[in-house]
């Protein structure tokens, strides 16, 4: 909710009408893997935005050169290389949480391991200017996702350069654990020949349950079948087929557990499945069974391991990860005899960290480029083919939001915008979240400093209390262009422009993509036709002649150069819109003449 007192704050002084209504509580993000998000187009639109905004998604916010990148653990050299072709990049390792603070609000991109807290305060301290955050890794329970979102920050991730370097280690500490290999190696290098004492257990023919069926764990049960151990495994979200194809079956928690003679941890960090493994648990649990943790070290309550490893319900654990990293000196579970354990290595090979720094490097370059990557966890899912169709409607919606927003009249609050896409696609065949999102783009940036984009749209408008209702008209013809026209319609809300109304009382304008640029071609109910670029002057009259040669003389005589005209009416001699395409803003002067104009109602200048 950090955001939510500034865009209150923010409100105010905005020139149109919207006022902050209550903020709704923040959005319940779930966290999507992108397929592949490329916006070009997006950036176009945003650049060409008449007031750029505090953050553009392409140039470095240090002015337009080179962007900054700020490294913050270790990365392989093959990505750092990747990243120093295209950014100036500063690699500054162990900073405490002040000096990242510090450093965050001077760079457009950060990458971190598993060792950086990104939390909300560094996104707070980044002062709008970081545009990605980088995981060079699977997990990100270190990054403050939410936070991200509400910053418009992309979280982008490496998740498959790593799987088979954990599965790997799971597999060496199981193997190792049962042979009390760390063990044995200790005692023997402090002169000792302890044969007996190190007495291990088999692995073949035992049950190994893995808890968490995705990349890492699939891979770890393909290669203890190997070992000759019988594997079940527990995810809820795993396709059976997949586990099947594999010979694993896919079991309940309680069974998992209880009948396992090994159990390996590859689940991700969640509030669902912390501390998952606790005095309760351990006590279903068979007894002397064996424990193996890779993932994280938050799914297990440490103290109840503790208790369970004294009283003998697990025999023996091992363990790369820890609730607290490095974990506390003295930790009695580090010093536990039965236990193994290695610090976080499970992604360390050669191999596995020049894969990730690559994945990385390319995921972030792509962010800052304005590709969203096919790794981003907190944006939703528009596959490229998709985002290339739309993009000339991108503009148009973005367009269309800064336009109707301006017809508001000061002090009527914007609560529900109605979107209507008319279109001969079937609903299922066009994805309108990114239109949805430019939409509340073009309605929140005019009235507010707040920075919207595919990330945290859908949250800045419920932040604001904004409804965006979406509504598809199904069109007869062929589907191959994706929409023929983008109607926004705002409810409940009162004009600045009585012409811009529609029967029903709604603000209502109309676009349409023509030769591949957006053109507004509704305003209420009067049909225009004029390019939607530059600036825009809106007049009502009454249809007779000399009204639109005054106007374009008053212009004329004021240097303003008039790039498009279009005149729709309700009838000969009725009411008439003129939409007036401008390229400069006219002097106040100008604008009380035309004001001035017998015939004239009323007229708005919008800038778009
Ligand atoms: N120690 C290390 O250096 C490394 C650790 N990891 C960690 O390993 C874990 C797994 O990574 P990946 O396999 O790449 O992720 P993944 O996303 O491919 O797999 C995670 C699986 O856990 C499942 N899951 C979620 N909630 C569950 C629950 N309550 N019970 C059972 N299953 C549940 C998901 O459905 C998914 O199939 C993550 O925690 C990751 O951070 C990954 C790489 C290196
Ligand atoms: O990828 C993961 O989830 C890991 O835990 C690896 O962490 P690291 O990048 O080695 O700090």
């Amino acid at each position: 909710m950090a955001l939510a007192t500034p865009l209150r704050r923010l409100l105010p002084v905005a020139a149109a009408a919207a006022t902050a209504p209550d903020p709704a509580g923040p959005s319940s993000l779930n966290p999507r893997r992108v397929l592949s998000l490329r916006y070009g187009r997006l950036r176009s639109s945003l650049a060409a935005s008449p007031e750029p905004r505090s953050r553009p998604l392409t140039a470095s916010a240090a002015g337009g050169g080179r962007p900054t990148v700020l490294v913050t653990e270790k990365l392989g050299m093959a990505g750092l290389d990747l990243l120093r072709a295209f950014a100036n990049v500063d690699c500054s390792y162990e900073l405490t949480a002040e000096e990242l603070r510090a450093k965050v609000s001077l760079v457009d991109a950060l990458v971190v391991r598993s060792g950086t807290q990104v939390t909300r305060e560094v996104f707070e301290a980044a002062r709008g200017r970081l545009r990605v955050v980088g995981r060079a890794g699977v997990g990100i329970d270190n990054v403050d996702l939410q936070a991200a979102t509400e910053a418009g920050c992309l979280v982008v991730n490496a998740p498959t350069a790593n799987t088979v370097a954990a599965a790997e280690h799971a597999v060496a500490l199981l193997a190792s654990m049962a042979r009390n290999v760390a063990q044995a190696d200790a005692s023997l290098k402090a002169g000792k020949w302890q044969r007996s004492k190190y007495i291990g257990v088999t692995l073949v023919g035992k049950t190994l349950a893995v808890l968490g069926f995705g990349k890492v764990g699939s891979e770890v049960a393909r290669r203890a079948k190997g070992l000759g151990m019988d594997i079940i495994a527990h995810d809820p979200y795993a396709p059976v087929d997949r586990a099947r194809a594999i010979g694993v079956d896919l079991v309940s928690f309680d069974e998992a557990i209880s009948t396992a003679d090994f159990i390996s941890l590859h689940m991700p960090l969640t509030p669902s499945t912390e501390k998952l493994f606790n005095d309760e648990t351990f006590a279903k649990m068979k007894k002397g069974v064996r424990i193996i943790n890779v993932a994280r070290g938050g799914l297990v309550d440490e103290e109840a391991l503790l208790r369970a490893l004294d009283n003998g319900t697990v025999a023996q654990a091992a363990l790369d990860v820890f609730t607290e990293e490095p974990p506390p000196r003295d930790s009695k579970l580090v010093q536990h005899e039965n236990v193994t354990v290695t610090p976080h290595l499970g992604a360390s090979t050669t191999e596995a960290q020049e894969g990730v720094a690559i994945e990385i490097a390319e995921a972030v370059i792509g962010a800052l480029k304005g590709d969203l990557a096919a790794t981003a966890v907190n944006a939703p899912m528009v596959p490229a083919e998709v985002l290339s169709e739309l993009s000339p409607y991108v503009v148009l919606a973005e367009k269309l939001g800064r336009l109707v927003v301006q017809l508001v009249a000061g002090g009527s609050g914007v609560k529900v915008v109605k979107v209507v896409y008319s279109s001969t696609r079937d609903p299922d065949d066009l994805d309108t979240r990114i239109l949805r999102a430019m939409v509340t783009k073009g309605i929140v940036e005019p009235i507010s400093s707040a920075f919207v984009n595919i990330v945290n749209a859908d949250y800045v408008a419920k932040q604001r209390g904004l409804r965006i209702i979406e509504e598809r008209i199904l069109l007869d013809g062929s589907p191959e262009i994706p929409l023929d026209s983008i109607q926004v319609h705002l409810t409940n809300v009162e004009s600045k422009f009585g012409g811009a109304l529609s029967d029903a009382g709604d603000i209502k304008v109309e676009g349409k993509v023509k030769d591949g640029s957006p053109h507004l071609t509704l305003v209420g109910s009067f049909s225009v036709d004029v390019s939607l670029e530059g600036n825009l002057i809106l007049c009502r009259q009454v249809d007779q002649p000399g009204v639109i040669g005054k106007v374009g003389s008053i212009l004329g005589n004021m240097n303003v150069n008039v790039s498009f005209m279009s005149v729709g009416r309700t009838a000969r001699g009725k009411q008439a819109i003129m939409a007036i395409g401008v390229d400069e803003e006219p002097e106040k002067e100008a604008l009380k003449l035309i004001g001035d104009t017998s015939s004239v109602e009323e007229f708005v200048f919008l800038k778009l």
